[in-house]
């Protein structure tokens, strides 16, 4: 499986800013006619006509990369200023200004939860004082009428909002299902494969200790398993604590995988006899219960070209020597 897939976000801001490039983009060349011929609003025009050509533009670029954020950044910053343009140029019966409803909308699709936020707020301010200011103030006679579209945007936005927060809220909890493992919310295999790949973009030297507890099977025996599965939270806990830099797997029962780039050798193995050491002398409490554990660790150095099958398959090698040669042990 793909991590990429698992970035909704990204899919969806993908889809709603090309399919936003393909109906703005139409409309606003049709717009951009009728204020070139009838209207006569010349600068809106040709503003829209520019409009028109980036959407095209992002639309088929879209079709063949990834998005960047910047192109929704762009989109933004572009519709909103035709809006708010068309709304200082041409009077309220126009209804230019009825467009600004659809922006919350499309910031918090396209841009999320804080710009969301900040740009709707700002596009109400702006546009409120652009109306205000407006003579004569016509569809503005009515304190009813400024009331309901005021409350009319805000409901927008704070529909917006809250489809934003939850949405995102959700794809975060979707993402953690797919890649930490559920019970010491350490990675999984697949964040694993993921963090692999990322790691290999760095300069510097990346080890992989693969790392697994000592007789574990007793401390189940001994106190039952749902003090095992406290002691495997408290021991991934205590190996994040303790590699300062790097990611932390799970890996198998009772194993676990880290990934660290160093800048040679010696420090990678400074820093697995810091964690043999540390765990050692860790006392364990488990609801009074004081268990004391140790751990055998395999230590390798990524080679170029190796997968990470070859790589985690060498570590093995190296962690079934520490055990063989008596356990509580780096070796590499
Ligand atoms: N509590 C708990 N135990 C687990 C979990 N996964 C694996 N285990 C236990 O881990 C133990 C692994 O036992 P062994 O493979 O014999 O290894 P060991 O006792 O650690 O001995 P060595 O690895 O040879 O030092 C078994 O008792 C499994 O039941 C888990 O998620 N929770």
């Amino acid at each position: 499986m793909d991590i990429a897939a698992l970035n909704s976000t990204k899919v969806l801001r993908w889809n709603v800013l090309r399919w936003m490039c393909f109906c703005f983009g139409s409309l606003s060349a049709i717009f951009s006619a009728f204020n070139l011929t009838v209207n006569n609003f010349y600068t809106l025009g040709y503003l829209e006509i520019c409009f028109s050509l980036y959407c095209l533009y992002t639309f088929i670029r879209l079709g063949k990369q990834a998005l960047q954020v910047w192109q929704s950044i762009v989109m933004c910053a572009l519709i909103t200023l035709i809006v708010v343009f068309g709304t200082y140029i041409a009077t309220p019966k126009n209804g230019v200004f009825i467009w600004s409803f659809a922006l919350p909308i499309l910031y918090y699709l396209l841009l999320g939860k804080y710009p969301g936020v900040i740009l709707s707020a700002s596009l109400l301010s702006l546009q409120s004082i652009i109306l205000f200011e407006k003579s004569p103030l016509l569809p503005f006679t009515t304190f009813n009428l400024s009331l309901n579209l005021s409350l009319t945007y805000i409901s927008i936005w704070a529909v917006s909002h809250i489809f934003e927060v939850s949405r995102a809220h959700s794809s975060k909890r979707l993402k953690n299902l797919a890649l930490l493992d559920p019970l010491t919310g350490a990675g999984n295999r697949l964040s694993m494969s993921h963090y692999f790949e990322v790691e290999l973009q760095d300069k510097s030297q990346l080890f992989l200790f693969l790392l697994d507890l000592d007789f574990f099977k007793q401390v189940n025996d001994k106190y039952g398993h749902d003090v095992g599965d406290k002691v495997l939270v408290e021991i991934a806990a205590l190996l994040r604590v303790t590699l300062a830099k790097g990611y932390v797997f799970r890996v198998g029962g009772e194993e676990f995988a880290l990934l660290s780039s160093f800048k040679n050798a010696d420090d990678a193995f400074a820093a697995a006899e810091k964690l043999r050491s540390i765990v050692e002398t860790t006392n364990i409490d488990i609801d009074g219960k004081v268990i004391n554990l140790t751990i055998s660790i395999g230590v390798t150095e990524y080679k170029n070209g190796q997968t990470l099958l070859e790589f985690v398959n060498l570590a093995d090698k190296e962690l079934y020597k520490a055990k063989r040669l008596g356990r509580n042990k780096v070796y590499g």
